[in-house]
């Protein structure tokens, strides 16, 4: 399409020539239009469409200037030439100053020369315009974007910030304009140890692409600080010169702040913001890297709070958590700051005392510990006591790294646990040896009983009075085809650890049962067999069902059985002991209370039993000659406590011939004990019968 021209001027010659130059350029026509009067000039202006104006400065009767300045403001985006004389060259120049795109000598209208210069001027523009547009867009993104653009030149010299860099930096475009690149974009280590290397200067010296290594913070004009991450990229111009550098940044504050708390979570206890067994493990083994160059001796203090589970239990997981918490804030004000109190899970506590000079530091520490925690808890107005049970390992005699600290001092914390809680325990390389003892036996046990590796001795308990014998106790012996006779002290209480004391109990009871049977058929009469009966297996569902189809299918006189019971099992469920015990009872098995006198049963209790003997603890029997004034009394006592109840005593572990006659002289009828004979075989039970 044809360029449309205006030409504005009252000078019909000049219109005419200038119409004839154009209508008749050699590349193609223009299309041409005019106007003698400004006004109708500015009024074709405005309805658009012209591509270029030609004015003519003078326009007869007006100011050059001020006529040029209206068109101007008409037609800001359209290319204006100025028609002149030689005498109106000075106006030209100031239009041209103005914003005109040039100008053209009346009366020397060149037909090429014209319609030459007019289509360069409006190319011109069009490019001008095309650039301002893509600049303009240019300019809007990098303003809408959220990361921090600035730009330099070869220099190092400012030139350029968006506005995110200008709120970055704190520093105005118009400001920083200029100057040296490291004062406006100052960056330090995160760790504040000082100034990094620029990755722009970096850029402009090596000629490719940099980014920021480490974490690097921005400090901005006013000395705020926020932690960026960036990248910077040389520019090159079309001739492939380095003319300068742009760095584009970004504030990672958030996800710094993200970071560091996903850290957090991953090394801390949920509950009690305490450190965690990673966090732990890793403290530890920082301390025993600083005890080596140091020579100190980092200890850890294992806890497990006692009865927690009860507290958990009975008054509910909320108020189990907030004692949690407050033990936790208790703990921490136990110990100094170079000091861990972690979290380790459930109940448990584990301490580590970093900078211990001597072993005996870690018992102070665990002696303020039971101190602090022996004041009562107040929380949602319940007092709670608790205490807590602690165990020590000692770096390095009691493990070189994080974890075999940690399984010494939990086997150290189970050891102050059996000792009666509330105290605390070093640990001892033999109570590693119980561990793997204990395993080994548990594992043993299962093998034992598919190996029938077990037998039953039988203790006899006499008449004191006549000597003659009146039963006998059943007594489990395990014949290890390595260790040889292993005694029940050794395996009894992992059998009921592990819940291998129901096979176990079970072949007892059958066991006893044919033996009593066995006897009877070999002339020597029933004779009353007691059997011992752990906790477990009494509270076992089908204890009962179970011994009923024992003596069923042995066909022994439930008569001739007796069941002996610890207080303390019996105490337990007082209501179920009396109802199981009633059935037994019914079906003419006896009933024993073992090591009478150390529990802590009521006779009132005890009465509701149907109970035919007590048997008297051995620890009595032993305290008559122990030469403290006063036993004696005692066990006259527990005695005449047994007797009270109208059953049949039995002293335990009689051993010699002062001890029988105390005994004798006090009223108890029978007794058992080494003085007598200690527990044999079938054969040998038999033969003393
Ligand atoms: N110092 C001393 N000790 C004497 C004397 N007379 C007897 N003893 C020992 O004292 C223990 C008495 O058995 P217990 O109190 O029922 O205590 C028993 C009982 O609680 C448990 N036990 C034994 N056999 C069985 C069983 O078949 N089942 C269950 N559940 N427990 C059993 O193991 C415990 C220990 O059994 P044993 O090692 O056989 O030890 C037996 C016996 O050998 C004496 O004059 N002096």
């Amino acid at each position: 399409m044809a360029n449309r021209i205006l030409i504005i001027s009252p000078d019909a010659d000049d219109v005419e020539a200038l119409r004839h130059a154009l209508r008749n350029a050699s590349d193609g026509p223009f299309d041409v239009e005019d106007a003698a009067l400004l006004e109708c000039g500015l009024r074709r202006i405005e309805q658009g469409g012209i591509d270029a104006i030609l004015l003519d400065l003078h326009l007869a009767d007006s100011h050059g200037l001020e006529c040029y300045d209206q068109v101007y403001a008409a037609a800001r985006h359209t290319p204006i030439m100025i028609l002149c004389t030689l005498a109106e060259e000075h106006d030209a120049h100031e239009a041209v100053q103005r914003g005109a795109q040039g100008w053209l000598a009346k009366g020397y209208f060149d037909n090429n020369l014209v319609p030459q210069s007019l289509r360069n001027v409006i190319e011109r523009m069009k490019v001008e315009q095309r650039l301002d547009a893509v600049q303009a867009r240019a300019q809007i993104t990098l303003n809408s974007i959220g990361d921090a653009v600035v730009s330099v030149d070869m220099h190092g010299l400012v030139d350029y910030l968006n506005v995110a860099a200008e709120k970055m930096t704190g520093w105005n475009r118009d400001d920083a304009r200029g100057r040296p690149v490291a004062e406006v974009l100052v960056l330090a280590d995160s760790d504040g140890a000082g100034p990094v290397i620029n990755p722009v200067e970096a850029v402009l010296q090596a000629g490719r692409a940099e980014s920021l290594s480490g974490e690097v913070v921005l400090v901005d004009r006013h000395g705020g600080r926020r932690p960026i991450e960036d990248s910077a990229a040389p520019i090159f111009d079309w001739n492939g010169q380095l003319v300068g550098a742009v760095m584009v940044f970004r504030d990672i504050s958030d996800n710094v702040a993200l970071t560091t708390q996903m850290k957090h979570l991953a090394q801390h206890d949920f509950l009690t913001n305490l450190p965690n067994r990673v966090l732990l493990s890793d403290r530890i083994t920082q301390a025993i890297a600083s005890a080596r160059r140091n020579n100190t001796c980092p200890a850890l203090l294992f806890l497990d709070l006692d009865k927690f589970k009860h507290i958990n239990d009975s008054l509910g997981h909320a108020v189990g958590d907030r004692l949690l918490q407050a033990v936790a804030g208790r703990l921490l004000d136990c110990i100094r700051t170079s000091d861990t109190v972690s979290r380790h899970g459930g109940d448990e506590f584990v301490i580590l005392l970093a900078d211990e000079r001597r072993a005996g530091d870690a018992a102070l520490a665990a002696e303020k510990i039971l101190l602090a925690m022996s004041t009562p808890f107040l929380i949602d107005g319940h007092q709670l006591h608790t205490s807590t049970s602690i165990g020590i390992s000692v770096f390095p005699l009691d493990g070189l790294d994080a974890a075999e600290l940690i399984k010494s001092a939990d086997t150290a914390m189970y050891h102050a646990k059996e000792r009666g809680r509330n105290a605390y325990q070093f640990f001892r390389p033999d109570m590693n040896a119980r561990a793997i003892e204990r395993q080994l036996i548990e594992s043993s046990l299962r093998l034992a009983l598919e190996r029938a590796e077990f037998v039953l001795h039988y203790q006899p308990k006499l008449d004191l009075e006549s000597g003659t014998v009146t039963g006998a106790e059943a007594l489990l012996r395990w014949q290890h085809p390595e260790w040889g006779m292993v005694l029940p002290e050794r395996f009894i209480h992992i059998a009921e650890e592990c819940g291998l004391v129901i096979p176990l109990g079970r072949w007892v009871l059958r066991e006893a049962c044919e033996q009593a049977v066995r006897w009877r058929y070999s002339g020597v009469g029933q004779v009353s067999i007691a059997v011992n009966v752990s906790a477990m297996e009494f509270r076992h569902h089908d204890f009962f069902d179970h011994a009923l189809a024992v003596f069923e299918a042995t066909g022994v006189d439930p008569a001739c059985l007796q069941l002996e019971l610890t207080e303390s099992v019996l105490m337990r469920d007082v209501v179920a002991s009396a109802g199981l015990l009633a059935k037994f009872k019914a079906m003419g098995v006896q009933i024993a209370v073992d090591d009478f006198g150390t529990g802590y049963s009521s006779l009132s209790y005890l009465n509701q039993f149907p109970i035919d003997v007590l048997k008297i603890d051995q620890s009595f029997v032993r305290a008559i000659d122990g030469g403290l004034e006063g036993n004696g009394a005692i066990v006259s006592a527990v005695i005449g406590m047994g007797r009270s109840l109208r059953q049949r005593v039995i002293a335990e572990g009689i051993e010699n011939a002062a001890q029988l006659a105390f005994l004798k002289q006090h009223g108890c009828s029978e007794g058992q004990g080494f003085f007598f004979s200690a527990a044999v075989d079938a054969d040998r039970l038999r033969a003393m019968l």
